[in-house]
């Protein structure tokens, strides 16, 4: 039997099956080769959602598969496509099309290629088959380490490599705009040969000759600026496109123990980062180019009437040292403005989203007091700058109309001369008009320029923040991963914390684990739990998932593993199901598994779109209780090996939270690990064992019964601890305590 029939005899036809089932069989059998085992009815929904690969263009396909990918929660992929004949081995493995379906291309054997459909059929083809099917291949993003001085302008990086990858055009519509300068000289000559040529003899056909040549320049002109504002146009859309999505990215892969508190002010830091992109595509920057045009200018009437030049050399000197005085006055203002503005959209976010507690306690106005002095604190700032701006504007004017005026009576004694004809006079007024305003334009634009540059360090604070990924850091993304968390050491203290808020030396939660986490307000329970789900991490000593460090794992392969439910359950705006899903792809029965057992579907039975029920922004619409069973339903349908829990139940009544506590005890694996942050008794029904913390350490760690209820009585956490342990029912419960 020859290899290629070998090959082809495998049992199941890819061609038979549909193309979204094949393509999803593709892209996991891809994923699996790259390390990445993900389920294929995951892999399916992702293509359903995303859009299953059409492989008609090369940018659309990488759309859909990005998007795929992205549903799948792996982020860490960069996508390129290319052309089947171009392809090297170091591509290897990829999807590819083949007779309008996707495969992976496994590898290349001499002029042959063998194509695997993920469902088991093998093909072995000549390269020249595929030489024109589209490849599509997947690259680990690493995050290479930045050279200093990017890694302490990252938002400048970002914008400065995407002009610098359209320097092309670019260079091309500064040229535009040289160009326009140029036609400006051609119609200050023009005039000069009217006034001198025609006028005198009334040459008619010269005249007429004269109007051809530059409407033709004019024409030129129009169409040049036509063009140039498109080209920049196009330019900001897709500079915007890519650096906001890219700042988007980065935002959310900032660590959140690092994460600035103050939300509003971090949004519109990052906001500022769309105004420095309008300035740096806009039009207006282009005058620069029109400033040496200045000097040249001058020297074209030197050339045309001599020392009468000298006027605008003077007056171009005067705008400069106004405009430079004026500037700096202007940089300071500006500066203290973006501070305020920043400060107020803190305010508005705060306000807003705290207005319930604001009209209970009727405490509106002391927000609307700080509110009011920012605003006549930015408009007071905005209103000298305006002062400042109008002063030198005014001030460019009278120069030009006064440097008009200087050069016409210098002009008629020189016409008397003879040294000048009245069409020389005429051009020297018109090009004499472009010297102080491109002038003080561009000390104005040196301002806005400054405002630009501000807002870009604002925005380079936000992305210089640590991100969950260390620079040149590979993660690991093992095949399996066990449920296993240990503590080593572990210190950690908010901000300018002066005591670690954790103080951990050592810690065990081994798999099958069912534990009660204890503790009165502030002991540190919320912040262990994010601690153990890698959302914070350690200031010293480590913590291991499954023998792992979590610092080491890819954010991904750990969020699928565990799962933590935040005392405060966020929604978002869209629709139930979304919401349930989030960050995820879930089949639905999974899904509905989850929401029948919690009883969540009786519960919002009464609207007529069940679970596709739109969420407003931030989830009103939905009541604590009910957000807190879809924080849990969310958990249920992903399937963690760990489940972190935190006050799950605070706001259930006694007979929903019974039935939550049972659909979680039938869904636990026997080795999965439960934590449980609550203090209410229902949930002592799965745990066998308990933790106190106290102050951000453990004092207390034993049998569930012997612990918290000889709490209860009274006894000091050390007595209570002590006695747990001695307690026969604390076999149940691994004890590996720290003082
Ligand atoms: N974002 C934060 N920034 C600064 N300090 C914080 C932050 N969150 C919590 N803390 C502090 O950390 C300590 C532990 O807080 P944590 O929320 O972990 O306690 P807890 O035991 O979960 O409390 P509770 O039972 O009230 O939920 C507290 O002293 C708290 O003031």
């Amino acid at each position: 039997m020859d290899r290629n029939h070998a090959l082809n005899a495998a049992p199941a036809s890819a061609a038979a099956a549909a193309p979204a089932a094949v393509a999803a069989a593709a892209l996991q059998r891809l994923l699996g080769l790259l390390g990445h085992g993900v389920e294929r009815e995951a892999v399916h929904h992702a293509l359903q959602a995303a859009g299953t690969p059409s492989f008609g263009q090369g940018r659309e396909t990488l759309r859909q598969l990005d998007g795929a990918l992205g549903k799948l929660g792996l982020f860490n992929f960069e996508l390129a496509s290319a052309r089947g004949r171009t392809l090297e081995p170091r591509h290897l493995p990829l999807l590819i099309e083949h007779e309008g379906m996707s495969w992976v291309l496994l590898e290349q054997r001499g002029e042959h290629v063998v194509l695997d459909s993920g469902v088991g059929e093998l093909r072995e083809l000549p390269r020249a088959e595929i030489a024109d099917a589209l490849a599509v291949w997947l690259r680990p993003r690493t995050v290479a380490a930045a050279p200093a001085d990017d890694d302490a302008q990252p938002a400048r990086a970002l914008l400065w490599n995407a002009l610098r990858q359209r320097r092309r055009l670019l260079s091309e519509i500064a040229l535009a705009s040289l160009l326009t300068s140029v036609l400006a000289v051609a119609t200050g000559l023009f005039s000069q040969q009217v006034y001198d040529r025609v006028v005198p003899s009334f040459a008619l056909s010269t005249l007429w000759a004269l109007v051809g040549i530059v409407g033709v320049l004019l024409v030129f002109d129009f169409a040049l600026r036509v063009v140039r504002a498109r080209m920049l146009d196009r330019i900001a859309c897709e500079i915007d496109e890519e650096v906001s999505s890219e700042v988007f990215r980065v935002l959310g892969d900032v660590r959140l123990d690092a994460r600035p508190r103050a939300v509003g002010t971090l949004a519109a830091q990052v906001g500022g980062l769309e105004s420095t992109r309008a300035f740096f595509t806009s039009s207006v920057l282009f005058t620069l180019a029109e400033i040496p045009f200045a000097l040249i200018f001058i020297v074209v009437i030197a050339c045309i009437a001599g020392p009468v030049a000298w006027i605008y050399v003077a007056a171009a000197a005067v705008a400069l040292v106004v405009g430079l005085l004026a500037q700096a006055r202007v940089r300071r203002l500006t500066a203290q403005q973006q501070v305020s503005m920043h400060h107020r959209n803190g305010v508005l976010v705060e306000a807003i989203a705290g207005s319930e507690t604001l009209k209970a306690l009727g405490a509106g106005w002391r927000f609307a007091e700080r509110w009011r002095a920012l605003t006549h604190d930015i408009s007071e700032h905005a209103r000298r700058q305006r002062a400042t701006n109008a002063l030198t504007g005014s001030i460019a004017a009278s120069l030009s109309s006064t440097s008009y005026l200087g050069v016409v009576v210098c002009g008629v004694y020189l016409i008397q001369d003879g040294s000048l004809t009245v069409g020389g006079l005429t051009a020297i007024t018109m090009l004499g008009s472009r010297v102080v305003g491109p002038i003080a334009a561009g000390i104005h634009l040196l301002t806005q320029a400054h405002a630009a540059t501000l807002a870009l360090k604002a925005v380079n604070a936000v992305l210089s923040l640590p991100a969950e990924r260390d620079p040149g850091v590979q993660l690991l993304r093992p095949q399996q991963l066990g449920a296993e968390l240990r503590l080593e050491g572990v210190r950690f203290g908010y901000g300018e914390a002066p005591v670690p808020q954790i103080d951990i030396d050592n810690l065990t939660l081994a798999e099958g684990d069912r534990v009660v986490l204890v503790g009165p307000p502030g002991s540190g329970k919320s912040t262990l739990l994010r601690l153990l789900a890698g959302l914070y991490r350690p200031s010293a000593g480590r913590v291991l998932l499954g023998g792992y460090d979590l610092a080491l794992l890819e954010p991904d392969a750990l969020r699928r593993a565990v799962a933590l439910l935040p005392q405060e359950v966020q929604m978002f705006r869209g629709s139930l199901r979304e919401n349930l899903c989030l960050g995820s792809v879930v089949e639905d029965q999974r899904l509905l598994d989850a929401v029948h057992a919690l009883g969540l579907d009786a519960m919002l039975a009464d609207h007529p779109r069940g679970l596709d029920r739109p969420i407003a922004e931030g989830g009103s619409g939905l009541s604590v209780g009910q957000r807190q069973l879809c924080g849990v339903a969310r958990a249920m349908a992903r399937r963690p090996r760990v489940w972190l829990l935190d006050e799950p139940s605070s706001a259930l009544d006694p007979a929903t939270e019974q039935r939550m506590y049972q659909a979680i005890e039938r869904q636990l694996g026997e080795r999965d690990v439960l934590v449980i942050a609550t203090h209410r008794p229902a949930a002592a029904s799965l745990c066998r064992r308990a933790i106190l913390m106290q102050r951000g350490r453990v004092v207390g760690d034993g049998d569930r019964d012997a612990l918290v209820y000889r709490l209860r009585a009274g006894q000091r956490p050390a007595q209570a601890q002590a006695q747990a342990q001695a307690a026969p029912a604390a076999a149940d419960g691994v004890a590996t305590v720290n003082s």
